[in-house]
């Protein structure tokens, strides 16, 4: 049985909050399972983490999970959407910040028709003292429908780096194309900034990007389907695939699996999150098959 279905069968602990909506448990981790007629999905409370998101329409999810990632506390999940916040990358300790180690609360579930709202949040607490010290509200807007859509809204007085590290279930990364991804990157493996004239890129190495000057609208296409990302106020754009020395070196991803996926990223990096207690700053995608 594939990681997916292994997810959506799973009745440990299972209570339902709404007709499409179960609360359950998978290895040691709260999960919401979401059975719609539009989609099916699947959100650890651990991180606010959607796991994945297979539209109706699909063969296959277009958010992907690894079957090797741990669903453990206090270990990242591999694959789905990591929420890297309040900093991305090595910018402290954990990598990538807390809030995808942490559990999260569930503030509202909601479905109608086009499907399922979720809004969780996190408040410095006990969990999250250790790593930062400062007060905080942040909250994730998750719609789970034919569209996947998912807003970051955070206040506090500091400034956050953040990346939504979006993981997409790709047919085979040789014919993959994503394009849209304007004229300037960072490129996170040999430290320069390097400027490049075409806003594509296709894959036949390791790449770890971040693109400073995307469009909003961003595609990504195999020989199979065609995904489109809009960000909203995002400043930058991820992209990145481990190839074959990576994969084999990752505990929580198979030795193939560079083959089936692709990180396309909005991101607040370069410009990041100039947070207030008063007012909330937000920013997000919403992903769709065009
Ligand atoms: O292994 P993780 O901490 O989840 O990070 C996975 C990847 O995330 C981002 O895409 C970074 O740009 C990469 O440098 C990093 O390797």
């Amino acid at each position: 049985m594939n990681i997916y279905k292994q997810i959506l069968v799973s009745t440990t602990e299972s209570k339902l909050l709404s007709s499409s909506v179960k609360q359950t448990k998978f290895g040691e981790l709260p999960i919401l399972v979401i059975q719609h007629k539009s989609c099916c999905a699947a959100v650890s409370l651990q991180g606010a983490h959607l796991l994945f998101w297979q539209p109706s329409t699909e063969q296959t999810p277009v958010i992907w999970l690894s079957k090797q990632s741990k669903f453990e506390k206090g270990i990242a999940i591999r694959g789905g959407v990591p929420i890297c916040w309040p900093w991305f990358g090595p910018l402290g300790t954990p990598s990538h910040g807390f809030a995808r180690i942490v559990e999260w609360t569930l503030d509202s579930c909601n479905e109608d028709d086009d499907g399922v709202d979720l809004v969780l949040v996190l408040s410095n607490n006990q969990q999250t003292k250790p790593y930062f010290d400062k007060p905080f509200n942040v909250s994730l807007k998750i719609h789970l429908g034919k569209t996947c859509e998912v807003a970051l809204s955070c206040s506090g007085e500091f400034e956050a780096t953040s990346a939504l590290h979006t993981y997409f279930g790709i047919d085979n990364i040789n014919h993959v194309v994503v394009k849209g991804l304007g004229d300037t990157y960072q490129d996170r493996l040999t430290v320069e900034n390097k400027p490049v004239t075409i806003g594509q890129m296709t894959f036949n190495q390791e790449v770890d990007r971040i693109y400073t000057n995307a469009n909003t609208e961003i595609t990504i296409s195999d020989n199979v389907r065609t995904i489109k990302l809009t960000t909203t106020n995002a400043s930058d754009v991820v992209t990145w695939n481990p190839w074959i020395d990576k994969a084999k070196a990752m505990a929580d991803f198979c030795d193939d699996e560079y083959q089936s996926m692709v990180c396309v990223e909005a991101g607040r990096i370069n410009k990041p999150l100039k947070l207030s207690l008063n007012e909330q700053s937000t920013y997000g995608f919403k992903i769709e098959l065009i």
